[in-house]
């Protein structure tokens, strides 16, 4: 069957009449979390296909599928994180390969334009949706590929998503052991199949904690505008630098005891009474302001850029684990989850996330953290889709 338009519901797997085997939802299966900075896409691509279907899927579905599957980047910011796919997932009754797709949701127009190109316009078929992108461009969706977006509530969806990825991947969950020692400290794995209650701290663009006590059952504790967005903009403005990746490595290579007043700065050792170690960072950024055998015009110039980033990612870390920690006290919660794509590819952050809950608590709390950070979003929208928006 070449391209044929459809209508919903007409358009069933592979172009196929309607198939009791996919709870009547039509492909293809996308779910979409639409964040502040970035925009995740995952698309089920399904992997037990008949003959009769193959022959019978119509040529949009298949050249969609192919330029997904086979491509690994998409345009000019489209990227596949192909270490993340999971292959024979069960989805509707089906079983099939997820794909991890991402963007920046600035490119929210390109990316519109690319989807028309590719023919999605034609195939009029309901794509879901979560995060605040999914209200912001509903009608651009609409209006330029003719897709209706089934919207779905970002925390439910994350909830969704986190259950569903930790059941079919055994390998999701991992801590840090031996946090309080940098040298032995290694990324070990973690049975979270009994996983509540437990705080969730997703650190995307903002933080929002919510305390997770069961699939259904969950509450938004608290947020705070310092998160991931923040990092990168004052990382941006600090050091000339122009991509998360690139503040990352900077940060890799700098010191932040260069540009952090410690505590032994200001005590000449450890504050012994109230348990504060000599090299906690007492004041953030406030070693380059003060008078002492130095002025502060020549400290600052001997601090570099890797200096700055380094001091960027250790004070937004520090702030989000502080706060973290109070919620997890409050809400008497001993297992602190952190999610978020502010922890791609930044183990610099999660090492001391995993340090300040164990040292903080006396080793009664514990930071976890998932492989798939930033998609859980997308992919509990994809699940909670069930054909009706
Ligand atoms: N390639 C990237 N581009 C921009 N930010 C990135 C990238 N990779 C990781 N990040 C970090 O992830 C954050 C966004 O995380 P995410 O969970 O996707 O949140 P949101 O849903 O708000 O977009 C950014 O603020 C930044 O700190
Ligand atoms: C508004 C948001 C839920 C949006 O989610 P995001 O795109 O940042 O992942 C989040 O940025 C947030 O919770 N901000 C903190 C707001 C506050 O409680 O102060």
């Amino acid at each position: 069957m070449s391209q044929v338009k459809k209508k919903q519901n007409e358009v069933c797997v592979n172009g196929a009449e309607k198939d009791d085997h996919t709870d009547g939802v039509p492909m293809p299966w996308f779910g979409m979390d639409i964040g502040g900075t970035l925009c995740k896409l995952v698309y089920f691509e399904p992997k037990d296909i008949t003959r009769d279907e193959l022959d019978s899927e119509i040529e949009i579905l298949r050249n969609i599928r192919k330029y997904l599957t086979k491509h690994s980047a998409y345009g000019k910011t489209g990227h596949r994180d192909m270490h993340l796919q999971l292959d024979n997932v069960p989805l509707r009754g089906r079983r099939g390969t997820l794909h991890f797709i991402r963007f920046p949701t600035c490119e929210m127009g390109n990316f519109l334009a690319l989807a028309k190109s590719k023919g999605m316009a034609t195939l009029v078929t309901t794509v879901s949706a979560t995060g605040g992108g999914a209200y912001k461009f509903e009608n651009d969706f609409r209006k330029e590929v003719n897709l209706k977006l089934a919207k779905f509530d970002e925390f439910d969806s994350l909830i969704s998503g986190i259950q569903y990825i930790d059941t079919h991947n055994p390998n999701e969950c991992y801590y840090w052991a031996n946090p309080t020692e940098m040298e032995k400290c290694s990324k070990s794995s973690y049975d979270f199949s009994n996983p509540y209650p437990f705080l969730l701290v997703n650190i995307g663009s903002g933080v929002s904690i919510l305390a997770v006590y069961g699939p259904n059952n969950y509450k938004r504790v608290t947020g705070t505008s310092i998160g991931g967005g923040t990092f990168l903009g004052l990382c941006c403005l600090l050091t000339g630098c122009n991509t998360f990746e690139e503040a990352i490595e900077l940060a890799a290579g700098g010191d932040n005891t260069n540009v952090d007043k410690l505590v032994r700065d200001i005590y000449g050792g450890d504050y012994e009474r109230f348990g504060l170690p000599g090299d906690l960072v007492a004041s953030s950024f406030s070693a380059v302001c003060s008078f002492g055998q130095m002025n502060s015009r020549e400290k600052r110039s001997k601090v570099s850029r890797e200096d700055l980033a380094r001091a960027t990612l250790v004070t937004i870390t520090n702030n989000i684990g502080s706060i973290a920690r109070m919620c997890a006290l409050q809400e008497h919660i001993d297992r602190v989850v952190f999610i978020g794509n502010f922890l791609r590819v930044n183990p610099i952050s999660m090492k001391m996330l995993a340090y300040a809950m164990d040292y903080w608590s006396n080793g009664t709390m514990k930071a976890l953290f998932l492989e798939h950070e930033g998609y859980f979003g997308a992919v509990g929208c994809l699940l909670r889709f069930n054909g009706h928006d």
